[in-house]
Protein backbone atom coordinates (compact mmCIF):
# COMPACT_ATOMS: atom_id res chain seq x y z
CA UNK A 1 0.00 0.00 0.00
CA UNK A 2 1.74 3.22 -0.88
CA UNK A 3 1.78 6.41 1.37
CA UNK A 4 -0.33 9.04 0.90
CA UNK A 5 2.47 11.39 -0.99
CA UNK A 6 1.03 15.37 0.16
CA UNK A 7 3.54 18.05 0.07
CA UNK A 8 3.84 18.99 3.64
CA UNK A 9 1.96 21.71 4.27
CA UNK A 10 4.62 22.86 6.92
CA UNK A 11 2.88 21.04 9.88
CA UNK A 12 5.24 17.69 10.23
CA UNK A 13 4.23 14.75 12.17
CA UNK A 14 6.52 12.72 14.42
CA UNK A 15 5.09 9.78 15.41
CA UNK A 16 5.64 8.53 19.19
CA UNK A 17 5.81 4.90 19.08
CA UNK A 18 6.47 4.87 23.18
CA UNK A 19 3.15 3.00 23.39
CA UNK A 20 3.75 0.20 21.40
CA UNK A 21 6.33 -0.51 23.93
CA UNK A 22 3.77 -0.44 26.75
CA UNK A 23 2.02 -3.54 25.74
CA UNK A 24 4.96 -5.84 25.21
CA UNK A 25 6.14 -4.45 28.30
CA UNK A 26 3.04 -5.39 29.91
CA UNK A 27 3.47 -9.42 29.55
CA UNK A 28 7.47 -9.23 29.30
CA UNK A 29 6.98 -10.77 25.43
CA UNK A 30 8.39 -10.31 22.23
CA UNK A 31 5.63 -8.12 20.42
CA UNK A 32 3.69 -5.75 19.73
CA UNK A 33 7.75 -4.95 18.15
CA UNK A 34 8.16 -1.04 18.02
CA UNK A 35 10.24 -1.06 14.89
CA UNK A 36 7.86 -2.85 12.80
CA UNK A 37 5.50 0.02 14.27
CA UNK A 38 7.96 2.58 13.05
CA UNK A 39 8.05 1.35 9.83
CA UNK A 40 4.51 1.11 9.35
CA UNK A 41 4.52 4.65 10.70
CA UNK A 42 7.13 5.62 8.24
CA UNK A 43 5.37 3.88 5.46
CA UNK A 44 1.86 5.38 6.19
CA UNK A 45 3.38 9.38 6.01
CA UNK A 46 5.19 9.98 9.25
CA UNK A 47 7.81 12.66 9.19
CA UNK A 48 9.91 11.48 11.96
CA UNK A 49 9.71 8.61 14.82
CA UNK A 50 9.63 9.79 18.57
CA UNK A 51 10.79 7.29 21.27
CA UNK A 52 11.18 8.49 24.74
CA UNK A 53 14.07 6.50 26.92
CA UNK A 54 12.94 6.97 30.43
CA UNK A 55 15.12 6.24 32.99
CA UNK A 56 12.57 3.38 34.49
CA UNK A 57 12.37 1.44 31.16
CA UNK A 58 9.02 1.38 31.83
CA UNK A 59 8.28 1.08 27.62
CA UNK A 60 11.28 1.60 25.17
CA UNK A 61 13.89 0.01 25.66
CA UNK A 62 17.76 0.69 25.07
CA UNK A 63 17.53 -2.07 21.75
CA UNK A 64 14.82 -0.30 20.74
CA UNK A 65 16.93 2.57 20.34
CA UNK A 66 19.90 0.95 19.01
CA UNK A 67 18.16 -0.72 16.45
CA UNK A 68 16.22 1.92 15.37
CA UNK A 69 19.02 3.96 14.67
CA UNK A 70 20.11 1.98 11.87
CA UNK A 71 16.82 0.90 10.28
CA UNK A 72 14.81 4.65 10.55
CA UNK A 73 14.28 5.98 7.05
CA UNK A 74 13.33 9.25 8.30
CA UNK A 75 14.51 10.97 11.63
CA UNK A 76 14.80 9.99 14.72
CA UNK A 77 13.84 12.05 17.55
CA UNK A 78 14.63 10.41 20.83
CA UNK A 79 13.17 11.97 24.22
CA UNK A 80 14.81 12.15 27.19
CA UNK A 81 15.41 13.41 30.72
CA UNK A 82 18.86 15.71 30.93
CA UNK A 83 20.91 13.72 32.83
CA UNK A 84 24.81 11.75 32.48
CA UNK A 85 23.49 8.51 31.77
CA UNK A 86 21.19 9.83 28.59
CA UNK A 87 23.88 12.43 27.75
CA UNK A 88 25.86 9.45 26.97
CA UNK A 89 23.49 7.22 25.27
CA UNK A 90 22.79 10.37 23.19
CA UNK A 91 26.49 10.92 22.39
CA UNK A 92 26.19 6.85 21.40
CA UNK A 93 23.35 7.19 19.34
CA UNK A 94 23.72 10.38 17.83
CA UNK A 95 20.18 10.57 17.00
CA UNK A 96 19.12 13.15 14.30
CA UNK A 97 16.95 15.19 17.23
CA UNK A 98 17.06 14.81 20.77
CA UNK A 99 14.11 16.37 22.87
CA UNK A 100 14.76 16.63 26.14
CA UNK A 101 11.89 16.24 28.66
CA UNK A 102 11.54 16.42 32.16
CA UNK A 103 11.09 13.19 34.23
CA UNK A 104 9.73 12.05 37.71
CA UNK A 105 9.45 8.36 38.14
CA UNK A 106 6.34 8.42 39.91
CA UNK A 107 4.65 9.94 36.72
CA UNK A 108 2.00 8.39 34.39
CA UNK A 109 3.16 10.68 31.90
CA UNK A 110 5.48 13.73 31.58
CA UNK A 111 3.84 16.40 33.37
CA UNK A 112 5.41 19.43 32.62
CA UNK A 113 8.20 21.37 31.05
CA UNK A 114 11.70 21.37 31.23
CA UNK A 115 12.79 24.03 33.56
CA UNK A 116 15.31 25.73 31.26
CA UNK A 117 15.15 29.24 33.13
CA UNK A 118 16.30 27.42 36.58
CA UNK A 119 19.01 25.44 34.98
CA UNK A 120 20.69 27.21 32.30
CA UNK A 121 24.21 26.94 33.31
CA UNK A 122 24.09 23.05 33.12
CA UNK A 123 21.34 22.83 30.36
CA UNK A 124 23.64 25.24 27.99
CA UNK A 125 26.30 22.96 28.44
CA UNK A 126 24.72 19.26 28.25
CA UNK A 127 22.61 21.26 24.95
CA UNK A 128 26.19 22.36 23.62
CA UNK A 129 27.71 18.42 23.80
CA UNK A 130 24.61 17.07 21.77
CA UNK A 131 25.55 19.61 19.53
CA UNK A 132 29.18 18.84 19.18
CA UNK A 133 27.81 15.44 18.50
CA UNK A 134 25.91 16.49 15.62
CA UNK A 135 22.28 16.20 17.09
CA UNK A 136 19.82 18.81 16.85
CA UNK A 137 18.17 19.20 20.48
CA UNK A 138 14.88 20.24 21.51
CA UNK A 139 13.21 21.60 23.93
CA UNK A 140 10.08 20.12 25.79
CA UNK A 141 8.71 22.95 27.44
CA UNK A 142 5.29 25.24 28.83
CA UNK A 143 3.88 27.82 26.93
CA UNK A 144 5.28 30.32 29.30
CA UNK A 145 7.59 33.10 28.06
CA UNK A 146 10.59 33.04 30.28
CA UNK A 147 11.29 29.18 29.56
CA UNK A 148 10.92 30.22 25.67
CA UNK A 149 13.35 32.96 26.10
CA UNK A 150 15.91 30.38 28.35
CA UNK A 151 15.64 28.27 25.56
CA UNK A 152 16.88 30.83 23.23
CA UNK A 153 19.55 31.97 25.52
CA UNK A 154 21.24 28.32 25.64
CA UNK A 155 21.26 27.92 22.43
CA UNK A 156 18.91 25.07 21.47
CA UNK A 157 17.56 25.69 17.94
CA UNK A 158 14.10 23.92 18.86
CA UNK A 159 11.02 23.93 21.14
CA UNK A 160 8.31 21.71 21.57
CA UNK A 161 5.31 23.25 23.52
CA UNK A 162 3.38 21.20 25.88
CA UNK A 163 0.25 21.22 24.70
CA UNK A 164 -1.14 18.95 27.96
CA UNK A 165 -2.97 21.89 29.42
CA UNK A 166 -4.90 22.71 26.07
CA UNK A 167 -5.64 18.85 25.63
CA UNK A 168 -7.25 18.41 29.36
CA UNK A 169 -8.83 21.66 29.02
CA UNK A 170 -12.35 20.66 30.51
CA UNK A 171 -14.78 23.48 29.54
CA UNK A 172 -14.40 25.86 26.25
CA UNK A 173 -13.26 28.71 28.08
CA UNK A 174 -10.34 26.57 29.55
CA UNK A 175 -9.58 25.51 25.96
CA UNK A 176 -9.63 28.70 24.17
CA UNK A 177 -7.30 30.19 27.16
CA UNK A 178 -4.37 27.14 26.78
CA UNK A 179 -4.80 27.38 22.63
CA UNK A 180 -4.08 31.34 23.19
CA UNK A 181 -1.28 30.71 25.43
CA UNK A 182 0.44 28.06 22.81
CA UNK A 183 -0.21 30.54 20.17
CA UNK A 184 1.59 33.31 21.87
CA UNK A 185 4.77 31.01 22.35
CA UNK A 186 5.37 29.72 19.05
CA UNK A 187 4.47 33.37 17.90
CA UNK A 188 7.18 34.66 20.37
CA UNK A 189 9.49 31.04 19.60
CA UNK A 190 9.61 32.11 15.72
CA UNK A 191 10.32 35.60 16.70
CA UNK A 192 13.62 34.77 18.39
CA UNK A 193 14.48 32.35 15.30
CA UNK A 194 13.65 29.42 17.05
CA UNK A 195 11.54 25.70 15.31
CA UNK A 196 8.63 25.37 17.53
CA UNK A 197 7.26 22.28 17.57
CA UNK A 198 4.28 21.21 19.88
CA UNK A 199 3.28 17.73 21.13
CA UNK A 200 1.64 16.28 24.46
CA UNK A 201 -2.15 14.71 24.54
CA UNK A 202 -3.18 15.64 20.89
CA UNK A 203 -5.29 13.21 19.56
CA UNK A 204 -8.35 12.98 16.45
CA UNK A 205 -10.48 15.89 18.32
CA UNK A 206 -8.01 18.79 19.67
CA UNK A 207 -4.72 18.29 16.90
CA UNK A 208 -6.06 20.91 14.44
CA UNK A 209 -6.20 23.95 16.37
CA UNK A 210 -2.77 22.99 17.03
CA UNK A 211 -2.08 21.93 13.40
CA UNK A 212 -3.83 25.12 12.06
CA UNK A 213 -1.55 27.87 14.53
CA UNK A 214 0.68 29.61 11.94
CA UNK A 215 4.79 28.60 12.60
CA UNK A 216 4.73 25.49 14.55
CA UNK A 217 6.74 23.16 12.59
CA UNK A 218 5.80 20.20 13.68
CA UNK A 219 3.42 18.08 16.23
CA UNK A 220 4.52 14.92 18.29
CA UNK A 221 1.61 12.67 18.73
CA UNK A 222 1.83 9.26 20.17
CA UNK A 223 -0.83 7.74 22.78
CA UNK A 224 -3.83 8.81 20.49
CA UNK A 225 -2.90 7.26 17.42
CA UNK A 226 -1.62 4.11 19.17
CA UNK A 227 -4.70 4.32 20.99
CA UNK A 228 -6.83 4.37 17.65
CA UNK A 229 -4.41 1.74 15.69
CA UNK A 230 -6.10 -0.92 17.86
CA UNK A 231 -9.47 -0.09 16.10
CA UNK A 232 -7.96 0.64 12.58
CA UNK A 233 -4.55 -0.76 12.69
CA UNK A 234 -1.68 1.58 12.55
CA UNK A 235 -1.22 2.95 8.95
CA UNK A 236 -4.36 4.08 8.46
CA UNK A 237 -4.67 5.51 12.64
CA UNK A 238 -1.13 7.40 11.19
CA UNK A 239 -2.69 8.80 7.89
CA UNK A 240 -5.72 9.61 9.70
CA UNK A 241 -3.26 12.19 12.08
CA UNK A 242 -1.81 12.98 8.95
CA UNK A 243 -4.58 14.22 7.13
CA UNK A 244 -5.53 16.29 9.93
CA UNK A 245 -2.41 18.25 10.69
CA UNK A 246 -1.94 19.25 7.13
CA UNK A 247 -5.80 20.55 7.52
C1 LIG B 1 7.21 14.54 26.43
C2 LIG B 1 5.90 13.95 26.13
O1 LIG B 1 4.88 14.54 26.29
C3 LIG B 1 5.84 12.58 25.59
O2 LIG B 1 6.52 12.53 24.42
C4 LIG B 1 6.41 11.59 26.57
O3 LIG B 1 6.91 10.47 25.87
C5 LIG B 1 5.30 11.19 27.51
O4 LIG B 1 5.75 10.13 28.28
P1 LIG B 1 5.10 8.70 28.01
O5 LIG B 1 5.29 8.37 26.56
O6 LIG B 1 5.87 7.78 28.94
O7 LIG B 1 3.63 8.83 28.37
N1 LIG C 1 6.31 15.00 22.93
C1 LIG C 1 4.96 14.52 22.78
C2 LIG C 1 4.97 13.14 22.23
O1 LIG C 1 5.98 12.66 21.71
C3 LIG C 1 3.74 12.31 22.27
O2 LIG C 1 2.94 12.65 23.37
P1 LIG C 1 1.53 11.86 23.45
O3 LIG C 1 0.82 12.10 22.14
O4 LIG C 1 1.84 10.39 23.64
O5 LIG C 1 0.82 12.48 24.61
Amino acid sequence: MQPDIQPSAGVLLGVNIDHVATIRQARGTRYPEPIQAALVAEQAGADAITLHLREDRRHIQDRDVELLRGILQTRMNLEMAATAEMGLVAARIRPADCCLVPERREELTTEGGLDVAGNQPYLTDFCARLAEAGVRVSLFIDADPAQIEAAHAIGAPVIEIHTGHYAEASTPAERAETLAQIRRAVDLGRSLGLQVNAGHGLDYHNVQAVAAIPGVRELNIGHAIIARALFTGLDQAVRDMRRLCLG
